[in-house]
């Protein structure tokens, strides 16, 4: 498979190339050249399939010839027994037609492990093959850091930098990120939001002598192999719903639009679905641009949903490549439009394609503790505050409430126990493998929202390990 820019002014790459690119060169996102399509024939032969094996099948397309089908399966087999369930990321069914799918069963207990550890060990494979080595800068709001951190400690081929939004993540997230005694991961403290830390990161990759020097990778969704990651579970939950001769819907907590973008491109690859509900917390930019077609930023308030705490939201790009025919020039001039006046508005027909397949919703803080709290009392299930934001979206905007809705459950409810005590009076504990997390000593910097600053703390450390 061949990769192009969303932007349309970068060198079109392969897998190898993209996976260690990260960022197009033209500030742009990297997709596939076409989309592999399934037949129905080849998606219902997805059922019953371990996840390892389905993911095998979706990802090879994409991988192509740079990695050799017994190496993918290999990779593949590794990364997912870091799970502690084994159906990787097991449904639970909640209501008549209302399945969780639980995606925290990962070593960081949230769903950025499903890609973040395959990612880890594609880069190993692909860096250790070309005799290289990478510095990978990644922006989080709490939950990509972490996993990132665990996927990537101690490798020898590459050094973690990791920027977080000074006090604007939970402790649990924190101290997952600064706790851990590797030497190549370092955790930065960045006194900004989440937009701050991923805007940063943008501009290292935007400045290309620094980005050549560093060798820079990225983590984020802005690399497509998270995203091609993420759209396997899409197949797995639908056949395991009769997918594809039933149809289903999925709610999905949404930040950064990777997540629910991998749904969108399982739909590309085939899969039958009904509607892709983009649930947002009172960062609600995404739902408002659904509603009148404008995309305009506001400033980002702190919620009980701290990891969706975004208002720029990288992957709505990749979208709007799709919707607007693959026309780099034009999503340029939309991004042109929202760096000059913090906004831009979709043509009318663009918007006509997003709202055929995604319907949205936002929740605020009271709904978010009203539905942990229901969930709890109807089923003895406790919810954590983002995968909440799914539950509740969902039920203002559901076209058919017969078609089964699949509820994104992101992220597990320790990881977050003050908003989920706040709503059902009982705090969640930690898994044994984190049991002593509070006891275990903190290492970060505090650095300002300043590029130059960040920069040079990173090129500094870089000359000291070299
Ligand atoms: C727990 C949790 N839920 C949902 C999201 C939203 O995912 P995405 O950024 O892919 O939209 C994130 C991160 O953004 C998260 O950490
Ligand atoms: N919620 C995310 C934000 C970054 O999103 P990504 O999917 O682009 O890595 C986080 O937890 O960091």
């Amino acid at each position: 498979m061949r990769y192009v820019s969303t932007r349309g002014r970068a060198p079109v790459l392969g897998f190898e190339e993209v996976l260690l690119a990260g960022l197009a060169r033209d500030g742009g996102l990297y997709v596939p050249e076409s989309w592999p399509l399934f037949s129905l024939d080849e998606i219902s032969d997805l059922a019953g399939r371990s996840y390892e094996d389905v993911a095998v099948r979706i990802l090879a397309p994409y991988v192509g010839d740079a990695i050799g089908k017994d190496d993918l399966a290999a990779i593949v087999a590794d990364a997912y027994a870091t799970f502690r369930h084994k159906a990787v990321v097991p449904l639970v069914q909640t209501g008549a037609s209302d399945w969780l799918m639980e995606l925290f069963h990962g070593p960081t207990l949230a769903f950025k492990d499903v890609a973040m550890q395959l990612i880890g060990r594609l880069f190993d494979h692909v860096l250790t093959k070309r005799g290289e080595r990478v510095t990978i800068v990644g922006a989080t709001s709490g939950d990509t850091g972490s996993a990132a951190i665990e996927a990537f400690r101690d490798r020898a081929a590459a050094d973690v930098f990791i920027l977080f939004p000074h006090g604007r993540v939970s402790e649990v997230q924190r101290r997952q990120m600064t706790t851990v005694d590797a030497p190549n991961v370092h955790a930065i403290a960045v006194e900004g939001t989440f937009d701050d830390c991923q805007s940063l990161v943008k501009a290292m990759f935007n400045d290309h002598a620094f980005r050549d020097g560093m060798r820079l990778g990225a983590v984020n969704s802005i690399n497509w192999a998270r995203v091609m990651a993420q759209a396997v579970y899409y197949f797995t939950a639908a056949t395991a719903l009769g997918a594809p001769s039933r149809c289903v819907s999925f709610s999905v907590p949404t930040g950064n639009f990777g997540d629910i973008f991998a749904g969108y491109v399982a739909t590309r690859m085939g899969l039958p679905v009904e509607q892709l509900v983009i649930a947002t917390n009172a960062n609600d930019i995404l739902a408002r641009t659904i509603e009148t077609g404008t995309y305009s930023m506001g400033e980002v308030v702190k919620t009980l949903s701290p990891s969706m705490d975004i208002q720029v939201s990288s992957n709505f790009e990749r979208l709007l490549f799709e919707v607007m025919g693959r026309d780099g020039a034009a999503v340029q001039g939309l991004m042109d439009g929202l760096q000059q006046s913090r906004a831009f508005t979709l043509p009318g027909p663009a918007l006509e394609e997003v709202r055929r397949t995604f319907d949205a919703g936002s929740v605020d803080d009271d709904r978010i503790l009203a539905t942990i709290r229901r969930v709890h009392a109807e089923t003895g299930l406790t919810i954590d505050p983002h995968t909440a934001v799914g539950v509740a979206a969902a039920v203002g905007v559901r076209r058919d409430p017969l078609t089964p809705m699949i509820h994104l459950a992101c992220a597990h409810p320790a990881k977050f126990p003050d908003a989920v005590e706040k709503a059902t009076k009982a705090r969640p504990g930690l898994p044994p493998h984190l049991a002593d997390l509070f006891d275990r000593p903190e290492r970060m910097s505090v650095l300002p929202n300043d590029l130059a600053a960040i920069k040079q703390a990173i090129g500094e450390k870089v000359a000291s390990t070299a």
